[in-house]
């Protein structure tokens, strides 16, 4: 079974019977996706499937510049047995799932709503956004949707099970901490005693903008597993 490196990880590779993989290469996202430059390896090996093969030699990936070579980057080809098998239509999602390209772990830090600072709520440089740039930009903050507060203004809401009254104070403080560092502040509820959810708005506007959104995806990093309860193990007999 062949290897492909990105980044730090090392990809599986499945052949499906023995092919040579020249290069594997990776699909643009959405034209808006910030491209951004992937490590780009060639994977000169052989991609066995069925063992009883004498084992062949191979060489290890090789990683190379981060620039995008041939300016295209997606999915690795598909074997001939994949398209025979009609994998097309059989993956999940529909025609308009979105997928998102995850770069190499650690990348977020470096670019994207985690990296950036809250900007003060009234300064002229806050911008409300649109309905459609909204909608774009909930696909980096997973967890969190687009709905309405009680007074009709567009935000952002997350739920948490909780597994406690004091655990789910514990959260609000965890998410205050970070509040208080950007200056930016979430609507906090904690109802029936374990159920906690937060709404993002920019109330200085009446609507949601940028803030919110690098709120969101730094809330998305708070530490929750000592909060919510432990998953029970699931057992199929
Ligand atoms: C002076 C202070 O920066 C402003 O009142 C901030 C505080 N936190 C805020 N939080 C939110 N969500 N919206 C605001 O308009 C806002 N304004």
């Amino acid at each position: 079974m062949g290897s492909a490196l990105l980044g730090s990880k090392l990809l599986p590779l499945r052949g499906a019977g023995a092919q040579r993989c020249s290069r594997i290469s990776f699909s643009p996202g959405t034209p808006s996706h910030t491209q951004v430059a992937h490590t780009l390896v060639t994977h000169r090996g052989l991609c066995r499937h069925n063992t009883a093969e004498a084992p062949q030699p191979r060489t290890v990936a090789r990683a190379e510049g981060g620039g995008l070579r041939d300016g295209e980057f997606g999915a690795r080809d598909p074997f001939p047995a994949e398209i025979a098998s009609n994998f097309g239509d059989k993956v999940l999602g529909n025609w308009d799932t979105s997928h998102v390209i995850r770069g190499p772990a650690g990348m977020e830090k470096i670019t994207g709503l985690k990296a950036k600072r809250c900007i003060p709520c009234e300064g002229e440089d806050v911008k409300v956004l649109s309905e459609s740039d909204a909608d774009w930009m909930r696909n980096q903050v997973p967890g969190w949707r687009l709905t309405k507060d009680a007074a009709g203004v567009p935000c952002l809401r997350h739920e948490w099970k909780v597994r406690n009254f004091k655990a789910g104070l514990e959260l609000f403080n965890r998410i205050g901490k970070i509040a208080e560092e950007e200056g930016h502040h979430p609507d906090l509820h904690l109802e029936g005693f374990n159920t906690v959810y937060a709404q993002l708005s920019t109330h200085s506007v009446g609507g949601l903008t940028e803030n919110d959104f690098i709120m969101a995806a730094k809330i998305n990093d708070v530490p929750v597993e000592d909060l919510v309860p432990k998953k029970k193990p699931k057992f199929w007999l």
